[in-house]
């Protein structure tokens, strides 16, 4: 058995520390810091996005219906309101700006990276159980809070002069550090104290498989790979 030092997130990440590296600190990532990233580039990655927070949602819905209490159903129903009803809100403004409706938007094709990234996560949530799930989820929620706020300390970042500060902004709030501490707490209520070497280490695959498609997921946008 291990015994628990720090939050499991802070473990998982621990163990996959080059992914999160390659994750949070991409080509990408830097691009909207600076504002230099070729807008072609964000446009497709946004269309993308949009079609991945279908899935992530679908994801959650599957997270309520694999909760065995209320307490995990209403953190998981809560984190799929928050995906349908204030971030896909960003894209929607952001597309409307550039022409693009929401009917545009679904009727995208879907890239390949996309297509693994959110398949990967719903056969794990299928096949294991709760905890495995989020596991698979928690990348994304905690991932993008931590680029969020290291982005927002950039000088002018989230200024007009910065192409990218709405979106940076957006992963920025409060709302957004609220929805990636249930995420943390979220993975610690569901391990319930010490875990297993074996699970553990079964659970960083999953957590290393998730960090590495969202690098992908970032190289589909600047390679503007379909
Ligand atoms: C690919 C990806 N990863 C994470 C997030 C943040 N929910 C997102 N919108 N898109």
């Amino acid at each position: 058995m291990m015994a628990p030092s720090s939050s499991l997130f802070e473990r998982l990440k621990a163990a996959a520390s080059d992914e999160w590296s390659a994750y949070t600190d991409h080509a990408f990532v830097r691009g909207l810091g600076d504002g230099s990233l070729p807008q072609a580039c964000f446009r497709h990655y946004l269309a993308q996005d949009y079609l991945f927070l279908i899935h992530f949602a679908r994801a959650y819905a599957l997270a309520v219906y694999k909760s065995r209490n209320l307490a995990d159903m209403r953190s998981a129903g809560k984190t799929m309101s928050a995906l349908l009803d204030m971030e896909m809100g960003l894209h929607v403004r952001l597309c409307a700006g550039w022409g693009l409706s929401e009917a545009d938007l679904e009727a995208t094709p879907e890239a390949s990276a996309t297509m693994a990234y959110t398949r990967y996560v719903l056969e794990e949530g299928m096949r294991g159980d709760l905890l495995d799930l989020h596991v698979a989820l928690v990348p994304c929620v905690i991932g993008y809070w931590e680029i969020g706020k290291a982005l927002a300390a950039w000088p002018g970042a989230l200024e007009e002069i910065n192409p990218y500060h709405e979106w940076i902004g957006e992963y920025s709030t409060e709302a957004y550090r609220e929805v990636a501490e249930e995420a943390s707490a979220r993975l610690d209520r569901l391990a319930g104290g010490n875990l297993s070497e074996s699970r553990f280490a079964d659970l960083v695959r999953i957590f290393r498989q998730a960090t590495k498609l969202e690098v992908d997921f970032w190289q589909m946008g600047l390679d503007l790979a379909d």
